[in-house]
């Protein structure tokens, strides 16, 4: 008998699948994109129905390159966070397009909210606050919006699910409607202390129990495949959004520990332990994973553009080809020259949560070239990490020496060091750089006896680079300070 794992990274922008072995080797892997939908002016949706269809041929795409596909055991499933489908439960057919994290459509209904004076119970229960980002108010636009749904929602016809509950009910042709701790904790209608769906936050946002999943621990019975392998029968014994498996596959495990990942946007998470910890510098208190019923706590930072901003001059501004051409072009200029970008194009997330801030690039001059442009969005991913690292180190009362770095932004070296140098920390880069489907993977092996504990888990994590901070204080300083009167004309729209 195999000791492989398929692990399924379900993204913003692609779905990937790979088989990795016990020793987090990657045997054989897919991916594919799919298609972004941008109705409205900061709306974005994705067809869950073409997600599904995506995200199976991958996996059986990944199957297809491997000599011995009996050799894998069993499916680990890692997820885009908060993006809301709701679907029928009889046709398994969505009600329409999912909402995606990112969009900002629900905006309104959040300050309404808030100037009600909920935002405090919403925190204190969930960790979270009242942004357009998470899933309730996307799930309450849906039932009041499709012609029907609300209806259909209270006779118990329509259910809801994080794309990692969509994937489970299809995988299962309809059998298993399954969550799991961390993508339940994104929702805005999970206690995160009692780990149950909150009944009162349900009456808050207008939204019928009956639509949820079952919750259950990251390393879990999600049931077994029957569609979309070619008949393939695989348990899904691992589940977590994407955030928390790169925790996993960062091997985070002690309090203290950090990873920050970046990709689309920049996800930074501190491990505090068995205890959530309030944030007073409104980061999130979320779930870091939760593994035989005992939640494990972490501290989040979320940044809603990284990457996003490079594809953005390659898209928009057309000033490079391909995303690697930002590195020799920043490493190409001596300083910032003095040009800021703030990369608020979907408003700004931690610590500032203004959904409507937008972008600008400031302290242009004639001399001003695709230089200085491409060097500032980088160099933006590193002021927002250090400004999340500042919150974290306030509320946790400990700095974290090190960060654990991944995601496909950091195979830039010069951000990576960059990034060392503006948060005076330590970077680590482990080999292992798909660190989000590899956490999916540990999972599954976990509940399938391919690993007996987390420290066998930790023990082959390994190191492929790693930068020290080589800036001169006043140096850094000034380049911070920039920054900072750069975010404050971004919130002044
Ligand atoms: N060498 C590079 N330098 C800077 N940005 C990069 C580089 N390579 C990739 N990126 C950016 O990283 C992002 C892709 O990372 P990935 O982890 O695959 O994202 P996601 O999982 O969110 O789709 C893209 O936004 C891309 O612009
Ligand atoms: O798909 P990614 O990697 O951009 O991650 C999205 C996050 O989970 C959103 O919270």
């Amino acid at each position: 008998m195999g000791n492989h794992i398929l692990a399924i990274d379900q993204g913003t922008t692609s779905s990937r699948a790979i088989v990795f072995s016990a020793e987090g080797r990657a045997l054989a892997s897919a991916q594919s994109e799919f298609e972004q939908h941008f109705p409205n002016d900061g709306w974005v949706e994705h067809d869950a129905e073409q997600i599904w269809q995506v995200t199976a041929k991958v996996c059986r795409d990944a199957l297809a390159e491997l000599d011995d596909p009996s050799s894998v055991i069993g499916l680990g499933i890692t997820n885009q966070r908060e993006t809301t489908v709701v679907w029928d439960r009889t046709t398994g057919k969505p009600i329409c397009r999912a909402i995606v994290w990112q969009d900002r459509r629900t905006a309104e209904t959040c300050r309404t909210l808030k100037a009600e004076g909920h935002e405090d119970t919403v925190r204190q229960r969930t960790g979270l606050l009242l942004d357009p980002y998470f899933s309730a108010t996307k799930i309450a636009w849906m039932l009041d919006n499709v012609k029907g749904a609300r209806e259909r929602a209270e006779h118990g016809e329509l259910a809801f699910g994080t794309i990692d509950s969509w994937l489970i009910w299809n995988f299962t042709g309809g059998k298993v409607h399954a969550s799991d701790a961390t993508n339940a904790a994104r929702t805005l209608l999970f206690n995160i202390h009692q780990q149950c769906w909150d009944d009162e936050l349900l009456d808050l946002f207008n939204i019928p129990k009956s639509m949820l999943p079952e919750v259950l621990d990251c390393a879990a019975e999600f049931g077994t495949t029957t569609d979309g392998l070619n008949g393939l029968a695989l348990p899904i014994a691992g589940v977590a959004g994407d955030q928390h498996a790169a925790m996993i596959g960062q091997a985070c495990f002690s309090p203290g520990m950090i990873k920050s990942t970046y990709g689309t946007g920049c996800f930074a998470l501190l491990h505090t332990g068995d205890k959530p910890i309030a944030s007073e510098h409104r980061l999130l208190t979320t779930l870091a994973y939760r593994l035989n019923g005992k939640p494990q706590y972490a501290l989040e930072g979320s940044i809603f553009i990284a990457g996003a901003a490079v594809q953005w001059l390659r898209d928009k501004l057309g000033i490079i080809e391909q995303a690697a051409e930002t590195e020799a072009l920043a490493e190409s200029l001596d300083s910032n020259h003095g040009v800021y970008l703030v990369p608020a194009f979907t408003g700004l997330g931690a610590p500032h949560w203004e959904p409507d801030a937008r972008a600008l690039i400031c302290g242009m001059t004639r001399n001003t070239g695709r230089a200085e442009i491409a060097r500032a969005a980088l160099e933006a991913v590193c002021y927002q990490t250090h400004d999340l690292l500042e919150a974290m180190t306030a509320d946790a009362g400990k700095r974290p020496d090190t960060l654990r770095v991944d995601g496909g932004m950091i195979a830039n070296n010069w951000l990576m060091q960059t990034l060392s140098d503006v948060t005076d920390i330590c970077a680590e880069r482990p080999e292992m750089i798909e660190t989000t489907a590899l956490g999916a993977a540990r999972l599954a092996g976990l509940q399938l006896g391919v690993f007996s504990s987390l420290d066998d888990i930790a023990s082959s994590w390994a190191l492929e680079r790693r930068t020290e901070p080589a800036m001169a204080g006043d140096t850094r300083e000034t380049m911070i300070k920039g920054w900072h009167k750069a975010i404050k004309r971004s919130l002044l729209d």
